[in-house]
Formats: C-alpha cells, sequence, structure tokens
C-alpha cells in the first residue's frame, strides 16, 4: 500500500472510535512474559507495528505467540527460550525501543543476551546510559559492540540500590525486570511512576513478584526464584486517545473516545478544559468536543508523571494554532521535540521556537543548544500543503492540521503512524473525514 494519504480537510470530525491498549504498556507486558515458566495471557492488545516487532523478538527468543488481532488477544508461551538459537537479532534492530528491556529478562533465562540498536522516534539523542548503569549495579558485564551491546551476568544478578538522575520511564521498567528475579532486595530512588509502569508492575505482581511504590518516587523490589504467566486486560492508550482529543478539538468537533479513562488522563483532562474544550466522562468511554466560540492560549510544561506527558504535547499544539492569543510550550522531557513545527509553519501557523526556558521552571536543556521552547500565536487558518511525517506523534500532528486546513493535504510516509495507531485511516473515515491512498 502507498506510505501517502491524501486528506480533504476543513471539516469538523464527527462519530466515535475506539482505542485499545496501551503501546508503551502493552509492549513491555510481552517482554514480562519472558519471565515466567508459564504461558502468559494478554488482552485488549492493538493492531499496531510496535507489537508486531516485539512479537517478532520474542519468536526469536523462542517465545510462542499466538495471537487474535480482532479479539486482541495474544498467548505467550515462553516455555523454550533455553533452546532457540538466536543467530539473526539483527533483523529488528532499529524499528522501536524495545529491546534494550530484554535485557533483564534474558540474562536470568540464558545469562546473556545480544541487544541490537535501538529505534523509536528521533526527537531527541535518547541515551541508554541508565540502563546501562542499572544493569552494571545488578552485576551485569556490558560490551559496547558496533551494531548493539552484548551483555552477561556471569556471577549472577543482585539486587542493588539505584538513584536515578532523572525519573526515566524506560530506566525504570529495565530495573522492574531484571530485579524481580535478582537475588535479594532493590531499592530505586527517583523513579518513573507513568500508569503504565504501575501496570506493568500489576503484571509482575501478578506473576509472584514482591514489589512497593512509596509516595515519593520510590519502588523496592524483594526478588523471588520464580515467576509464573500472568492474564492480564491493558490499560487504554492514553496517548492516542488525548490525540483524537486534539483533533476534535482542533478541526471544532465532536468525538467520542471509546475506552479511554479519565484517572490516567486526568491532567490532560485539566489542560483540555483550560483551552476550551468540552468532554462528558461515562463508564465506556470519554466524549472530546468543541463548543463554539473562541478557543484560550495557555502556559504548558511537559513533565513526567504526574505532569502533562510530552507524548501529548504535539497534537495539541496544533489544537492551539486555533486558540485566540499567544499560548507558550516548555518541553522539559525531550530536547527536540518541536521538529515538526516546521511543517505547521510552512501552512500558516505562527509558531516560534526557542533555546531558553519560557513559561516555568528552568528544565536540563537551559543552558544549552536545544530549541524546546515555543510560542504559538492564534488563531491562523491552516493551508493545505504537502507534508513529511517526522515522527510517530509529530505525524499524527500534521494528520491534523491537515484535517483542519481546508484543501487536500499530501501526507507522506504515514506508515510510522501505524506504529502507535490503530487502523487510523479507518477511524479517520468513521469520523466523516475524506481521506484516501493510491
Ligand atoms: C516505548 C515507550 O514507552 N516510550 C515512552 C517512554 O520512552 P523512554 O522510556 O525512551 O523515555 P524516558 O523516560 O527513558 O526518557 C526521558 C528522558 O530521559 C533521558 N534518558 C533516558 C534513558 C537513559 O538511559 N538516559 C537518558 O538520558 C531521555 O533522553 C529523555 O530525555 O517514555 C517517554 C516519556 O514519557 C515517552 O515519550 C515514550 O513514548
Ligand atoms: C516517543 C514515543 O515512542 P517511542 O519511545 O516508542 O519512540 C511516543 O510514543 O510518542
Amino acid at each position: 500500500m502507498s506510505d501517502l494519504l491524501y486528506v480533504n480537510g476543513g471539516n469538523p470530525l464527527k462519530g466515535t472510535i475506539t482505542v485499545r491498549g496501551a503501546k508503551n504498556f502493552v509492549s513491555k507486558a510481552m517482554v514480562a512474559s519472558v519471565l515466567g515458566e508459564t504461558p502468559s495471557e494478554l488482552r485488549n492488545v492493538p493492531q499496531i507495528r510496535d507489537v508486531n516487532v516485539v512479537t517478532g523478538l520474542l519468536e526469536l527468543h523462542g517465545v510462542r505467540v499466538d495471537s487474535d488481532p480482532v479479539a486482541g488477544t495474544l498467548r505467550l508461551d515462553p516455555r523454550d527460550v533455553e533452546s532457540a538459537h538466536v543467530a539473526d537479532i539483527d533483523a529488528h534492530a532499529g524499528s522501536s525501543r524495545i529491546p534494550i528491556l530484554f535485557c533483564g529478562p534474558l540474562l536470568h533465562r540464558l545469562g546473556e543476551a545480544f541487544i541490537p540498536d535501538l529505534g523509536g522516534c528521533h526527537i531527541g539523542d535518547r541515551p541508554i546510559n541508565y540502563h546501562l548503569d542499572i544493569l552494571r549495579q545488578f552485576g551485569a558485564v556490558v560490551d559496547k559492540r558496533e551494531q548493539g551491546i552484548h551483555i552477561r551476568a556471569p556471577r549472577g544478578l543482585h539486587g542493588t540500590k539505584v538513584e536515578l538522575p532523572y525519573p526515566s520511564v524506560g530506566a525504570t521498567e529495565q530495573l522492574l525486570l531484571t530485579a524481580v528475579r535478582a537475588d535479594g532486595v532493590t531499592e530505586l530512588s527517583n523513579a518513573a511512576i507513568e500508569p503504565e509502569i504501575m501496570d506493568l508492575i500489576a503484571v509482575l505482581q501478578k506473576m509472584g513478584a514482591v514489589i512497593s511504590v512509596d509516595t515519593d518516587r520510590v519502588i523496592r523490589v524483594e526478588g523471588v526464584d520464580r515467576l509464573v504467566g500472568f492474564r492480564h486486560t491493558a490499560l487504554a492508550d492514553r496517548i492516542e486517545a488525548a490525540s483524537w482529543a486534539s483533533a476534535a478539538l482542533a478541526t471544532a468537533g465532536d468525538v467520542y473516545v471509546k475506552g479511554a479513562t479519565q484517572p490516567e488522563m486526568m491532567t490532560f483532562l485539566n489542560t483540555f478544559r483550560k483551552v476550551g474544550g468540552e468532554f462528558e466522562v461515562d463508564d465506556e468511554g470519554i466524549r472530546f468536543y468543541h463548543p463554539g466560540g473562541d478557543l484560550n492560549a495557555i502556559v504548558l510544561e511537559t513533565d513526567v508523571h504526574p505532569g502533562f506527558m510530552t507524548d501529548w504535547q504535539q497534537p495539541l499544539v496544533v489544537a492551539l494554532t486555533q486558540a485566540k492569543g499567544l499560548s507558550i510550550v516548555h518541553e522539559t522531557v525531550y530536547e527536540n521535540r518541536f521538529g515538526f513545527t516546521d511543517a505547521l509553519r510552512g501552512m500558516g501557523a505562527t509558531i516560534q521556537v526557542y533555546k531558553e526556558c519560557l513559561g516555568g521552571r528552568p528544565c536540563r536543556f537551559g543552558q544549552r543548544n536545544f530549541h524546546h521552547s515555543a510560542v504559538i500565536s492564534g488563531p491562523t487558518p491552516l493551508a493545505a500543503a504537502e507534508i513529511e511525517v517526522p515522527d510517530l506523534r509529530g505525524g499524527f500532528s500534521h494528520l491534523i492540521a491537515a484535517l483542519t486546513a481546508k484543501g487536500t493535504s499530501t501526507v507522506r510516509g504515514i506508515s510510522l503512524i501505524d506504529r502507535g495507531y490503530e487502523h487510523f485511516q479507518e477511524k479517520l473515515s468513521a469520523l466523516g473525514a475524506e481521506v484516501g491512498r493510491d
């Protein structure tokens, strides 16, 4: 199928779509299954490319994966991991951020692992130094090689005390997936506590792990000798839900997101309301709509949970181009997440990016050369354009811009969006958008 989408914009998105399990949880739960002695079952799994990539990695390592994509169920049987001969790991290098999380489970199962270079969105340098430091603290020996890292644990893995310099999601997950079967107690200070991490902890607890989370970002894990499989229904994708909410706002539409849940979206909902959007929560999902009249400019800072998620930022910025006045957005999680605004400027948006920390407290990127603050002046009509998708959320943001603009836009590279948005073209059509491929 062509990698280009035609979007005839200018009409409000209206209707109902469904979101399923969170990309940033499902892939980690799939990795956790390797730690079990018996098969696991994961439900509410979306059909997205990251799930396919992790399925490929698991199969490579001898995990049998049976999937019912329509029902959204995965059965993961790790009983043959020890007998797998991994010769072809490069096949999946570069596709996602997940390979690094195989370290702990594979060290426990096999005593060694080869991890290819990571992929994921190009929104900053995205080093893995915290991951490697954590693994070394557990007693692993890490050799950097040309196309990845080779890691071994000749003397086993032992509980340790770690303080993260920054509450990294991936590094917290690395620690959890390694500590659950390490010898002794592990304590992590300054841990990330995103809802997807809490759901991973729930999965590990079902498997037999002993993990406690304090209110001060301290996680304690008591290592156990064996873990079993889990049965679990993935929490909803709060990033996808917020993306559709932003699309509803930018196009002056009305979208009911079935499956969206309030507790994980509290911070987004507060911001959505301040911008002038309205929402109604019920037992099945959340209705997001533009009530008419002007939208309001806001000052916003992205942060780790419970702050405003960085992954919500890019779609919302498109809606802010339609708000009255000057909005300020300070991106404090990634140093390079405003590249997508180039295309918005080309469509008529007034957005300036700055190296300074605007609008709030200074962040890690302040005294350095990163354009990590944006000032958006609106409202500005957007004009149809030819756009190239830069990354997952930036790509969805470009789609929203094309839907907001009158006329026909061409959006290239849309397969990047498949990594995190299930059936997005069908969903757009269900909301009345005029979209098509050659
Ligand atoms: C697959 C997945 O779940 N991806 C999510 C995960 O990414 P990911 O787990 O990669 O993000 P992290 O929370 O680790 O990154 C946060 C910050 O820490 C820095 N850092 C991280 C690790 C490290 O070893 N060294 C280091 O300096 C990063 O460069 C970044 O500036 O959390 C991010 C923050 O909520 C989300 O945007 C991503 O959607
Ligand atoms: C940055 C993202 O994902 P990843 O970490 O998989 O690149 C995202 O989901 O927006």
